[in-house]
């Protein structure tokens, strides 16, 4: 048996986390799934899930200087760097949660935004249970690519199997009336792309960690449905291998509980 040390204090998160924004928000509710909770609670008795780490893809997409690594680094390290650094094609960091007594991971994938590594990041793309597409909030036009960057990203996922974030950062940089702005027209670019939108500032910190624990959340919440459904459904056995078959009822709940943006 390996050891798993614990998850350290400030990734445990035991209440269903809020959007930002109801305008712009992938599901409403306050707490977690029905279903989803009694499995959590039946596998954390069990201490079933400590042996089987679960973890979820997430690729962070956009143009070249919007701020992802940073981003990313404001979560993961707490550290935030002044100077721009261009990313190489990718990078990734693996953050350990702890949702409703089950252990949880989150691969955070970095991805390129100059042309030149383009091909290179996309590469990465797939597999994705979540895309997360930023922009810049003190330069407007990096918003309107963002749908652009959603399209790369989902040709190479399967686009009901992913949940879509907006995030706009470095709103440090603007006034109240700027960010509110910006916010605005965020919201209605976010509607259109089925995606949830957060605002958050690397620099000073502010939302980046609610954001990644609604991420999180959203995804653990996801992956634990996925599986219930998996082991309610009736297994084919063809040679050494195992086909699992979901049937009808199945699909539909799960189409069901795809995001929809309110
Ligand atoms: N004021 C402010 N500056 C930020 C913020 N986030 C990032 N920056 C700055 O924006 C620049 C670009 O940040 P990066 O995180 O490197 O940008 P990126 O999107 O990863 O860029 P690529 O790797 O080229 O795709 C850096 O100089 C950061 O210091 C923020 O929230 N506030």
């Amino acid at each position: 048996m390996h050891f798993i040390p614990p998850v350290s204090k400030n990734r445990i998160i035991s209440k269903f986390p809020k959007c930002y924004n109801p305008q712009a928000c992938l599901q409403m509710k306050e707490d977690w799934n029905e279903k989803a909770k009694s499995a959590c609670l039946d596998r954390a008795a069990r201490q079933h899930g400590m042996d089987r780490l679960k973890m979820s893809k997430a690729v962070v997409v956009g143009d070249l200087n919007v701020g992802k690594t940073c981003l990313i680094n404001r979560f993961c390290k707490d550290a935030f760097d002044r100077d721009y650094k261009a990313t190489i094609g990718v990078d990734f960091e693996i953050e350990r949660f702890e949702l409703s007594g089950l252990p949880y991971s989150l691969q955070i994938w970095d991805t390129a935004g100059q042309e030149k590594f383009k091909c290179i990041a996309s590469a990465y793309y797939r597999g994705a249970q979540v895309i997360i597409t930023v922009f810049d909030m003190a330069d407007i036009k990096t918003l309107e690519h963002t749908r652009q960057w959603l399209v790369e990203a989902l040709r190479e996922n399967e686009p009901n199997a992913c949940f879509i974030f907006l995030v706009g950062t470095k709103r440090d940089l603007l006034s109240a009336e700027e960010c509110q702005r910006t916010e605005r027209d965020a919201v209605k670019i976010a509607s259109e792309m089925n995606a949830e939108f957060w605002s958050v500032s690397s620099k000073t910190g502010q939302n980046v960690q609610e954001f990644f624990f609604r991420v999180a959340a959203l995804s653990f919440e996801d992956a634990i449905l996925q599986e219930i459904e998996l082991s309610s459904s009736s297994a084919v056995r063809i040679g050494d291998g195992e086909i699992l078959k979901v049937d009808a009822g199945d699909q539909q709940d799960r189409a069901a509980r795809k995001p929809s943006c309110c």
